[in-house]
């Protein structure tokens, strides 16, 4: 429960960033009065850093968030600008050419965007700096569109009679371009939706399992950075010539270098850094040979000693005087590092559960499921599964068994050769792994992958994406959303909860994944995937690593899952555990099925002793 203090602090809170929000308003507005009533010089100059700002923020979008480096952008700024001009001197409106600019640049962005799911990395830069390469050439060589020389872009009308005390109408235009690009994209950022992003950049694997369908979210972010490169361009076509030589590729490395040396996925970030690069060569006005060295060694110094940028630069300055060297408390029985024997097949001591489900209450079935990495070779073959509900099922084998590939072929990052997967009777095996959780399934990974730069928190709330409704298509107007603030915070709550439940101490919420120990990274992502409340929870090897205090707590855990009647499904080595905790018990070994059943039995196996020990 809130208490009375805390609900009066967050309520002084909020009415403070209230005031703050007002206040950086008023100061916005009377800044664009300000420009737009100044000279023709000064206006170029902030009209320009303006739409260099727009352009930097969209491609921070997708270079800081989804890990896409394009170096298109320069095509698409370009596209913006000449359809504008073009279509203008063709008779259509100027404005209506804003939406036409917006849609068709974004459109030509979601093209590019599924390239990006068949290259990625350096491939992806590469591509796109061959669009902006081939935009430029045709851009030079057309006729219609000037070639070399380019072609004067339309002038901006004045305003109203009536309104001309505002000054320059395009300063009050841009002014508001930019404040919408702001609004959306640093909305996305504050949104439920940005941990999920970065997990399409970091952990996609993750992403996908908690039901992203990281291809369609990575194109339509990449459709509306786009769709922003082409407002820019816009904009842009109203300051006076536009010509071939304004959109070559450099220009892309530009806006590349306006984003780092600001500081990469931050808010300001892309402002400073375009704000730098249309200012240098006002302010530096020296030889211009002089000046691109100087540029130059500026940006080295930067991506060498400070790789976040001036953002970066400053907020660790700011860490650094804030932050005392406090550390949650560590989760029960960490401190014990010793690990638990591997491999020891327990005759006694292990107490056989008995399931309160009829033998035949199967929930997940995996009927002949036969599938190979490389073609000839096959590392499951005609392989059974049946998993009954309610139980908890033990899944062992040894090494390169074929364990963990059968657990990607029911999360669904994996589609079998043959053979089917049905739960509850529906076949699922054709499904992709973003649609499993909607079916009831949830994971875990062998080896943690959580987005390492983000909170403990903020990774659980990705397991609650699937539950989430249009989150993707909210994030656009998020702060604008009434219920989101509360939303936003029962999502937290709701992962809070989810950790408490896991035994991770309060304290650990908070702290950024890359800095806690490995056990409470594994206690993570089991809070994550149970927050996302599955019928069916799969945890692949999930005491890897773990001390004896949390493989008991994972014991705990698994028992409780099991006493709320969900299905649990274990990959493990450490067959004590699985005998102790396990309903029923599936071997595999080499690919192919050993035996299934009742742990007892199964223990009791001279088979499994002699294929899984070599006894
Ligand atoms: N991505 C891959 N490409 C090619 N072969 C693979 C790939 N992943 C696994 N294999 C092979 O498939 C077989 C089964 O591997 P899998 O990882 O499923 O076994 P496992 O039982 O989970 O092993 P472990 O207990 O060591 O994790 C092994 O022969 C392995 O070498």
């Amino acid at each position: 429960m809130t208490s009375p203090a805390t609900a009066l602090n967050r309520s002084r809170w909020s009415r403070l960033t209230s005031y703050g929000l007002l206040a950086l308003v008023v100061a916005y507005l009377a800044g664009t009065a300000g420009v737009a009533h100044g000279s023709g010089y000064t206006q170029s100059l902030i009209l320009q850093a303006a739409i260099f700002g727009m352009l930097a923020v969209s491609l921070d979008l997708v270079a800081g968030m989804t890990g896409l480096y394009s170096l298109g952008h320069a095509g698409l700024f370009a596209l913006g600008a000449y359809a504008t001009t073009l279509l203008n001197q063709a008779g259509w409106n100027m404005f209506l050419l804003l939406p036409v600019s917006i849609v068709g640049v974004g459109v030509i962005g979601a093209i590019l965007g599924m390239l990006s799911l068949r290259v990625s990395g350096l491939y992806f830069a590469i591509m796109t700096f061959i669009f902006t390469l081939v935009v430029n050439v045709l851009l030079s060589d057309l006729k219609f569109t000037g070639g070399l020389n380019g072609i004067a872009g339309p002038i901006f009308p004045d305003l109203p009679a009536g309104l001309q005390f505002f000054g320059s109408g395009l300063v009050w235009v841009v002014a508001l371009l930019l404040l919408i690009t702001l609004v959306v994209v640093w909305g996305m950022r504050s949104s439920a939706m940005y941990p999920v992003l970065l997990a399409i950049r970091d952990a996609e694997p993750f992403a996908a399992a908690n039901g992203v369908r990281t291809a369609a979210t990575k194109v339509g972010l990449f459709a509306l950075s786009a769709g922003i490169a082409g407002m820019a361009g816009w904009a842009f076509s109203f300051l006076g010539y536009i010509s071939p030589g304004q959109f070559t590729w450099t220009f892309s490395v530009n806006i590349l270098v306006m984003v780092i040396f600001g500081g990469i996925n931050t808010r300001l970030g892309p402002l400073i850094g375009a704000a730098f690069v249309s200012a240098f060569p006002v302010v530096i006005q020296i030889d211009p040979l002089v000046q691109e060295l100087i540029f130059g060694l500026i940006f080295l110094l930067v991506i060498v000693f400070f790789p976040g940028g001036v953002v970066g630069l400053v907020s660790r300055a700011w860490r650094r005087f804030t932050t005392s060297p406090h550390h949650p408390p560590a989760p029960a029985g960490a401190s014990a590092a010793e690990p638990v024997g591997l491999g020891e097949l327990p005759t006694d001591g292990a107490v056989a559960r008995t399931s309160t489900s009829r033998p035949d209450d199967y929930v997940l079935e995996c009927s002949a499921i036969t599938f190979g990495y490389v073609r000839g070779t096959k590392a499951l073959e005609d392989v059974e599964l049946r998993v009954r509900r309610g139980t908890v099922h033990g899944l062992i084998g040894p090494n390169g068994s074929g364990k963990s590939t059968l657990v990607n072929l029911i999360s669904g990052a994996l589609k079998p050769d043959s053979g089917t997967i049905t739960v509850r009777g529906d076949h699922i095996e054709r499904l992709g792994a973003a649609a499993r959780p909607a079916r009831g399934i949830m994971r875990t990974f062998q080896t943690a992958v959580l987005v390492k730069e983000l909170p403990v928190r903020e990774n659980v709330t990705i397991g609650l994406y699937h539950r989430t409704r249009n989150i993707a298509a909210r994030s656009l107007i998020w702060p604008l959303l009434p219920g989101s603030l509360r939303e936003h915070r029962e999502m937290r709550a709701a992962s809070d909860a989810a950790l408490r439940d896991a035994g991770l101490p309060a304290g650990w919420g908070g702290a950024r994944v890359a800095d806690v120990p490995h056990g409470v990274e594994q206690l993570t992502q089991l809070a994550a995937a149970r927050v996302g409340r599955p019928d069916i929870l799969i945890l692949d090897e999930p005491l890897a690593g773990l001390s004896v205090g949390e493989v008991e707590q994972v014991a705990d855990i698994v028992n409780e899952l099991r006493d709320q009647g969900v299905t649990v499904i274990i990959v493990e080595h450490q067959t004590h555990f699985i005998f102790s905790v396990c309903d029923d018990v599936t071997v595999i070994a080499a690919g192919q099925l050993v035996t299934s059943g009742a742990a007892t039995e199964v223990r009791e196996n001279e088979r499994v002793r002699e294929v899984y020990l070599g006894q």
